[in-house]
């Protein structure tokens, strides 16, 4: 069984939903995400709320999902000082399709920010790439990574490919379960592949026992981007990726 703290809409939040059908009533505790990635986790806020929390039992791994940790510098050493017993799962995707997919949520949200091309360079011509826009920044992964490192092993990191989550994701799930040390409990019995939508669904939902896909706002249709943009971009990831696999023996192939 999993207790899975996720991140609300705006990522201002993170609330307590159980997995499972156990019998225990998800609580309405809410721990701001801050608290581990801006400010103190000893913040009374963030104290309060965690104090509202029910103990995870035995039989439960509880689970914080914020996309946001993997970037953030403090994050490492605060989970460290949490618990250094901490398991880490990322998700990790082609960055240059990473970064065109943040550009179209963000656009969907403010029509009137510049264009892709805009934002991603300093200098076009020169081919220099803006690494403080966000877009950029997040998918330059062993960077982000080596902060981890100083503070948990390799072997408490397990890193699940966006790419292969659509394509196999009984296979990308059996490696989570692995890597938490439980059942394989979801198999390819749980899937099904929507062409419509592009995306694999869930063929019982845990609430309602119904078919469930992915909301309106994932595999939506990216902005169209420049072909030379996006190959400067490959070339711009290119040794951040390398890098990436060496460090984790791990290749990705996003060439
Ligand atoms: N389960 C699963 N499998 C494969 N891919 C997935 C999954 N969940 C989310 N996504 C894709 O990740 C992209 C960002 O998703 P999110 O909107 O959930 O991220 S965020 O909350 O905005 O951080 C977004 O990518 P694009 O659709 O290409 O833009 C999502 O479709």
């Amino acid at each position: 069984m999993a207790r899975v703290l996720h991140r609300a809409a705006g990522g201002a939040c993170a609330c307590l939903v159980p997995l499972g059908g156990d019998s225990h009533q998800p609580h309405g505790a809410v721990i701001p995400s801050w608290c581990l990635s801006r400010l103190l986790p000893y913040h009374p806020l963030c104290f309060a709320c965690r104090s509202l929390m029910p103990r995870t039992l035995d039989s439960q791994i509880t689970v914080e999902k914020t996309p946001s940790y993997f970037v953030t510098k403090e994050a490492p050493r605060r989970i460290f000082n949490m618990s250094r017993d901490t398991k880490l799962i990322v998700v990790v995707r082609n960055p240059v399709t990473r970064a065109i997919s943040d550009y179209t949520q963000t656009l969907s949200k403010k029509p009137d920010i510049p264009t892709f091309e805009g934002l991603t360079f300093r200098n076009r011509s020169l081919g220099l790439v803006d690494t403080s826009w966000n877009a950029i920044r997040i998918g330059m992964y062993a960077v982000h990574l080596q902060s981890w490192l100083q503070y948990f092993p390799l072997s408490q990191i397990h890193f699940v490919s966006g790419e292969r989550l659509i394509t196999d994701p009984a296979g990308e799930m059996g490696k989570v379960q692995d890597f938490l040390g439980i059942k394989r409990v979801i198999t390819d019995k749980h899937f099904y592949f929507n062409k419509t939508k592009g995306f694999p669904c869930l063929k019982k939902s845990e609430s309602s026992g119904l078919p469930r896909c992915l909301g309106k706002s994932k595999g939506r249709t990216h902005v169209q981007i420049d072909p030379e943009v996006i190959e400067q971009l490959r070339d711009f990831y290119r040794p951040y990726n390398i890098k990436f696999y060496e460090t984790v023996g791990q290749d990705f192939r996003w060439e």
